[in-house]
């Protein structure tokens, strides 16, 4: 079952539907067998990083043409918990490709870092090495649950990305156990870095008790206080692909 994307403004909409229309099924490589735990890793203490491989982006553009597996052995040996790869081409630079790539030349566990808006690229994220995908809930709406569920029975952890109450309320009727809290407005593209605690605060006082993940725009180790006590994990990307040395900008960031 597909979502409604027409119902989707700005450029996530753009992104989504340009996605939908490129999934056609085909014979996909056999999944490798055990994968590391996305979720166990982020539970780990302190303030986890999931460090992020994008090369570009509808905010930023062209940020850098790294290879993936050369960032994400440097996000690894800096003390990233998990690498989140982009396999989204028009907008991201990223692919399939990448993800398999990566997930031969690091044991850290891989997000799948797409639009999924058709449960084959559930499949297609299990069969190319991740242990976890994003869930958009602007995109997948009502339709949250049902691909948590698939999931689920395929073995992947989800990571639901909220960006508003009304989101975050549907993100924990669907049962999610890692919630996403973007700062970056995929509609206008602004960030606001007071969205992930107040968001965050409202979750815990609405007793969730799972995984929180902050995301987006964060690029001094300051602007991460807020999350302490509070989030389990950050999820950063463009600030890092930015540096010279990914390595020493993550550990200068969290080490
Ligand atoms: O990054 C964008 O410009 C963007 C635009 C439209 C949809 C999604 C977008 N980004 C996805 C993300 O949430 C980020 O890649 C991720 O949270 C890392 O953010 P950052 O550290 O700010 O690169």
């Amino acid at each position: 079952m597909r979502p409604h994307l027409s119902r989707v403004p700005g450029v996530l909409g753009e992104i989504a539907r340009r996605r939908a229309e490129e999934v056609v099924p085909y014979p996909l490589p056999p999944a490798p067998k055990t994968v590391p735990s996305f979720r166990e890793a982020l539970l780990q203490p302190g303030l986890s990083v999931i460090a992020e491989v994008k090369k570009s982006s509808p905010s930023e553009g062209a940020i850098r043409a790294l290879d993936p597996v050369a960032a994400s052995l440097a996000y690894q040996r800096g003390g990233a918990r998990a690498i989140s790869v982009l396999t989204e081409p028009h907008y991201f630079g990223g692919s399939l490709e990448d993800l398999l790539r990566v997930r031969q030349a690091v044991d850290l566990p891989l997000l799948r870092k797409d639009f999924v808006v058709d449960p084959f690229m559930l499949k297609e994220a299990r069969a190319y090495g991740a242990s976890a995908v994003l869930l958009i809930v602007a995109l997948l709406g009502e339709l949250t649950g049902v691909y948590l569920e698939e999931a689920r029975r395929l073995g992947l952890d989800a990571l639901v990305e909220v960006h508003t109450e009304r989101e975050l309320e549907l993100a924990l009727e669907a049962g999610a156990e890692m919630v996403g809290i973007n700062n970056r407005n995929l509609t206008t593209l602004q960030i606001d870095l007071t969205t992930a605690p107040r968001l965050g605060r409202l979750a815990r006082e609405a007793g969730f008790g799972g995984v929180l993940v902050a995301e987006s725009g964060y690029s001094r180790r300051e602007e991460l206080r807020p999350l302490e006590g509070l989030f389990d994990a950050v999820l950063i990307g463009t600030s890092l692909m930015k540096s010279p040395d990914l390595e020493e900008a993550l550990r200068a960031l969290v080490g």
